[in-house]
């Protein structure tokens, strides 16, 4: 981890100091991954492994995956794979964020399109019960608890999570894009590990808007 000083971002509003610094112990997070260009799964797997194996992150727990119909964004885009990851980590939320755009760097996420298709999005949806309204860190994340993309693999991880105070349970019930989400099954986790045909249950079409480039 570098030394910057996570507290002071370059730009924008006046900084948190709450989000530039370390906790006295361990906290629980919650990162929400998602992933719908090149190779999903292994892109998937790659990312927790590089979590689990960070150091100031420990208890690294990932939800099953699942195969969710776009949210916005332009047409056409592929099916996204989604997953959910808690952990607990000594890092400052501002570390946790850095560490979730390193990932998707590490997996070259290139931003042009709102919403397009990307090889990896990492968010963070909650760090312990911090809250906050920064624009480049907003805790809970601002979209999170309407978003059954990410409930429901959350709720599958963990059937007593909670957003800000709220049953993921109850969150999930409500949210729209509910019928566009579709489990994973163990077994096609497994045979598609390694392969690159997680897939899209819709394919792509080659000249959809926000693709990024390889
Ligand atoms: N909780 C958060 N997790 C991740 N990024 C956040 C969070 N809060 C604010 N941001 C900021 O949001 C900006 C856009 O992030 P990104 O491009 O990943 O958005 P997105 O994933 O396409 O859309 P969405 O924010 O709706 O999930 C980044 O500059 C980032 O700093
Ligand atoms: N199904 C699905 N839709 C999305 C997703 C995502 O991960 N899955 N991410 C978005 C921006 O973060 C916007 N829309």
């Amino acid at each position: 981890m570098s030394t910057v000083d996570w507290s002071h971002p370059a730009e924008g509003p006046a900084p948190i100091p709450e989000l530039g610094a370390r906790p006295d112990a361990p906290v629980a997070a919650v990162l929400a991954l998602g992933a719908n260009l090149r190779e999903p799964a292994q892109t998937l797997d790659a990312a927790v492994a590089a979590l689990s194996a960070l150091p100031h992150i420990t208890d690294v727990r990932a939800s099953p995956r699942a195969v969710t119909t776009p949210v916005g964004g332009p047409p056409g885009q592929p099916d996204y794979l989604n997953q959910v990851v808690t952990l607990r980590t000594d890092l400052a939320p501002w570390e946790l964020l850095a560490v979730a755009h390193r990932l998707e760097q590490d997996h070259h996420r290139r931003r042009e399109v709102r919403w397009g298709a990307r090889t990896l999005d990492v968010d963070v949806i909650a760090y312990g019960d911090v809250r906050s309204d920064h624009p480049d860190l907003t805790l809970p994340h601002p979209r999170a608890a309407e978003r059954a993309f990410v409930l429901l693999p959350w709720l599958w991880l963990d059937a007593d999570a909670t957003l800000a105070g709220t049953p993921v349970a109850d969150l999930a019930a409500v949210a729209a894009d509910a019928p566009g989400v579709r489990r994973q099954e163990p077994e096609r986790h497994r045979l598609l590990a390694g392969t690159d045909d997680v897939a899209p249950l819709r394919p792509a079409r080659p000249d959809a808007l926000g693709r990024e480039a390889t």
